[in-house]
């Protein structure tokens, strides 16, 4: 599904954030819970009823997997948890917090910081680095210092990205640009990370490896990982695979 350049785009809702020099570790213990999502919207040919009550609850280090058909609603609950969309009616609480009730500055800062996005389609901005990319997120939080470099250093490292730090995106592989869209989710270490068919431009061998990557990372991290795809092989190898049914998440 199509959403506005200003909306789906990375950088731009990142640097949106406003500046801040309050930059906080996130150092509660990170947990979300959905209640009673739903979603719907009106055309033309009238009202839309997309999502009709999820519910869904995740603790430090699960991982999710949200499956459907196309037209299911995937993308609308993965932008709504993202403070991208708001929702018809429900709540969530991510960290202790329920930031639908935030503003929209606030909002910003609390996305920038406790959530972590990967995309179909990478974003890497061209111009820069592997590691200016990567930096990116850190921006609002009052710039790129020698600590978030070397946080960046190290998960490009942990990528096997090491030695393509002064690439630009266009120098390497398609692989290799959403691992660094990995590294660049995660750079604020962010409790939730948001993946929105993480692996569909990718070849399988390509593909199994960002899921990998995925699941590894965020293992290790004790990061909550919420993975929207298509590919049932890779929705097969979380701890935990739902399929949107009527609008609602069914365990599969
Ligand atoms: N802003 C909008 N206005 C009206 N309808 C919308 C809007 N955004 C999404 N929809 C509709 O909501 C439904 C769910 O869309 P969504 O993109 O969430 O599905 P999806 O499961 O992610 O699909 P896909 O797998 O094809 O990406 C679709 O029928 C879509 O046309």
């Amino acid at each position: 599904m199509r959403r506005p350049e200003s909306v789906v785009t990375p950088p731009a809702f990142i640097l949106r954030a406003p500046l801040s020099d309050d930059v906080t570790v996130n150092e509660t213990p990170a947990d979300l819970q959905i209640r009673q999502i739903t979603k719907r919207f009106s055309g033309t040919a009238g009202m839309l009823d997309v999502l009709n009550g999820v519910d869904l609850d995740m603790a430090p280090g699960d991982a999710v997997a949200v499956t459907g058909p196309s037209g299911s609603g995937k993308s609308t609950l993965l932008y709504i948890v993202g403070l991208l969309d708001d929702p018809t009616t429900g709540t969530i609480t991510i960290t202790g917090e329920e930031p639908l009730k935030f503003d929209t500055a606030g909002q910003s800062r609390f996305r920038n910081r406790q959530i972590g996005f990967v995309f179909q389609d990478h974003h890497l901005l061209p111009q820069l680095t592997v590691l200016e990319n990567v930096l990116i997120p850190t921006l609002p939080l009052g710039g790129a210092d020698a600590d978030a470099e070397t946080r960046a250093r190290q998960l490009l490292e942990r990528v096997g990205l090491q030695r393509r730090v002064d690439h630009r995106p266009a120098q390497i592989s398609g692989g290799e640009r959403q691992r660094v869209a990995v590294c660049r989710a995660l750079i604020n270490q962010p409790k939730l990370l948001l993946a929105d068919e993480p692996t569909g431009n990718l070849d399988r061998k390509t593909a199994d490896a960002v899921g990998s990557l995925l699941l590894e990372i965020a293992a290790e991290q004790q990061t909550m990982l919420i993975c929207v795809t298509h590919s049932l092989e890779l929705a097969e190898r979380f701890p935990r695979h739902y399929e949107l049914v009527d609008g609602r998440l069914e365990s599969r």
